[in-house]
């Protein structure tokens, strides 16, 4: 194995651990990082830039990008569909540059099935009480939809010992330099 080939990193975790906020902070001190951008099927909220945050699509565009192979993985989640898309992540990794997805459980054991050579973190929150707390303090869905997401929530935090690493967001500095040095450590073996 190669120690300088650029890797694929997944980070992964449960609803309202502070994934976003996390790689927020990443770009915020390293410009450089690249981050792939998603699609989804799911409604913009206030604030989220199509192309930015996400492209936001239609089921038939999401259905027509699955059935032309154009998402490395996809997942429904919570009722909305997300999905890589393949092409800008193969471009970033064939230039030697890490490249770092920000996506579900089910989508990150798509890509460890296709891509073995994938560093996959899971962010965990300080626990459970306090997750709950960051997912309603954050304000953006109704109570019925933060329900269903905990419930996922549960399910994926027993999962935790499927990945590489395990990132602890206690501290948003700290766990932001924590996935910076993984996004560029060499490969392990
Ligand atoms: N499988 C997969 N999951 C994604 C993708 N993009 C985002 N997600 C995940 O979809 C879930 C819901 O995302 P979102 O609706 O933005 O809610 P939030 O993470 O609670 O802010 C999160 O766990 C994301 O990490 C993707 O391309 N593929
Ligand atoms: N290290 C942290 N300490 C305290 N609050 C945090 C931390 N990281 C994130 N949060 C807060 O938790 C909530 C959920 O974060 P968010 O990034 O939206 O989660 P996710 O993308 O995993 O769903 C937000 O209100 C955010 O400000």
């Amino acid at each position: 194995m190669v120690a300088t080939r650029a890797r694929l990193t997944v980070l992964s975790g449960p609803s309202g651990v502070g994934k976003g906020t996390v790689v927020a902070e990443v770009r915020r001190r390293h410009p450089e990082v690249w981050v792939s951008v998603s699609v989804t099927t799911r409604r913009p909220r206030p604030g989220e830039v199509d192309g930015e945050h996400y492209h936001f699509l239609d089921a038939e565009a999401f259905d027509h990008l699955v059935a032309t192979d154009g998402l490395l993985e996809w997942a429904e989640y919570a009722g909305n569909r997300y999905g890589t898309p393949r092409a800008p992540v193969d471009e970033q990794l064939a230039l030697g540059l890490p490249a770092l997805l920000e996506i579900e459980m089910q989508g990150a054991r798509q890509v460890r099935a296709t891509a073995p050579d994938a560093q996959l973190v899971f962010l965990a929150p300080p626990s459970f009480e306090e997750l709950a707390s960051r997912l309603t303090g954050r304000g953006s869905e109704p109570a019925e939809v933060i329900e269903r997401r905990l419930a996922i929530a549960r399910a994926e935090m027993a999962a935790v010992g499927d990945y590489d690493v395990v990132v602890v967001n206690d501290d948003l500095a700290r766990a932001a330099d924590e996935l910076v040095l993984l996004l560029t450590a060499p490969p392990a073996g």
